[in-house]
């Protein structure tokens, strides 16, 4: 990593510290993430790394997936170096919301879903689960284009190194209602239901369901979109937490409508369809670019600057 000159801190999460760097050899502008050893010995370290850079690796190409560049090993270290994007989305929408600008309009909710999605699908069809979308893990380059990056959690959905997985993944907000239930056999849904709460938050200025514990967060989704849909899936049953009094309890049918009245009804279409309760209904990223709100007339908030 010695090619690499550090300059300043651009985030910091639970895995490690993200640089800003300069290639000394070619004088580009890089991002540079050092995986922080907290508690890892040096196996799992390597482990960690590697999973990383695998998924990186298999997604490479596409423009909405963050593109790794190198990736190497010190002693107490592991890096990972990325082509260098801009801000996460998390930080525009404060920024945004900091300057009075409100909520995206549906066209520019469209035209950023429309990037997540393509980049979802790719992913998806790579095999490659995320398991942590949220605002925070997605990267707005100067055009205003975004980018899905930290990999960290994403691991091959591949048959050969299938379920069981583990349960507690995706940041609590962003968590699909099988992961709050404890589901080990879930699969890319987890992903698509985290972009449906993404496309909410751009839509409203704020997180859909900002729960402060699990069982809150479980409630939240609940309380919004029924249980009905979920208790009627036939793997229900199977579920570790189905028999929680959460799940007994009568709720109204879903409001989710009434929370986005001024979507169109095929904005709305795309919406309740990643936010399926049951995850054998919910929207795959492939489908939902095939669903009118995308393939309608082109319009110039479509195509990407
Ligand atoms: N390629 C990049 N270009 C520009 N900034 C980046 C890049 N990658 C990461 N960052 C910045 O660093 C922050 C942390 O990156 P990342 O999410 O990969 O780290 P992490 O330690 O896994 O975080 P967390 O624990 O929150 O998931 C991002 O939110 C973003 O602000």
């Amino acid at each position: 990593m010695e090619n690499y000159e550090r300059l300043e801190k651009l985030g910091e999460g639970a895995a490690g510290v993200v640089y800003k760097a300069r290639d000394r050899r070619t004088g580009a502008i890089v991002a540079m993430k050092r995986l922080r050893p907290a508690g890892r010995n040096d196996g799992q370290l390597s482990e960690d790394l590697g999973r990383e850079v695998g998924c990186l690796m298999a997604c490479r190409g596409h423009p909405s997936l963050v593109e790794i560049r190198a990736a190497g090993r010190d002693a107490s270290n592991a890096f990972l170096v990325m082509e260098y994007v801009g801000p996460s989305l998390a930080q525009v929408m404060r920024e945004r919301a900091g300057l009075g600008r409100g909520p995206f309009t549906e066209a520019d909710a469209r035209r950023l879903m429309r990037q997540l999605l393509d980049g979802a699908a790719a992913m998806h069809g790579f095999a490659v689960m995320h398991r942590d979308l949220k605002p925070d893990n997605v990267l707005v380059d100067a055009h205003g284009n975004l980018k899905i990056c930290d990999f960290g959690l994403s691991r091959f959905a591949a048959p050969t190194t299938g379920a069981p997985y583990t349960a507690s993944m995706v940041t609590r907000w962003y968590r699909a209602p099988e992961l709050l239930l404890g589901s080990r056999e879930y699969d890319v849904g987890v992903d698509t239901w985290a972009l449906g709460c993404i496309m909410a938050e751009l839509l409203a200025g704020a997180p859909l369901f900002p729960g402060r514990t699990e069982m809150d967060q479980l409630n939240l989704v609940f309380d919004t979109v029924g249980t009905g849909d979920m208790t009627n899936w036939p793997s229900f049953v199977r579920l570790p937490r189905a028999g929680s009094p959460l799940c007994q309890r009568k709720r109204p049918p879903s409001r989710l409508r009434e929370m986005f009245p001024a979507l169109s009804a095929a904005g709305f279409d795309v919406l309740s369809g990643l936010l399926a309760c049951r995850p054998d209904r919910r929207l795959t990223a492939a489908d939902a670019l095939r669903r009118p709100w995308f393939t309608g007339a082109e319009s110039p908030d479509q195509a990407r600057r």
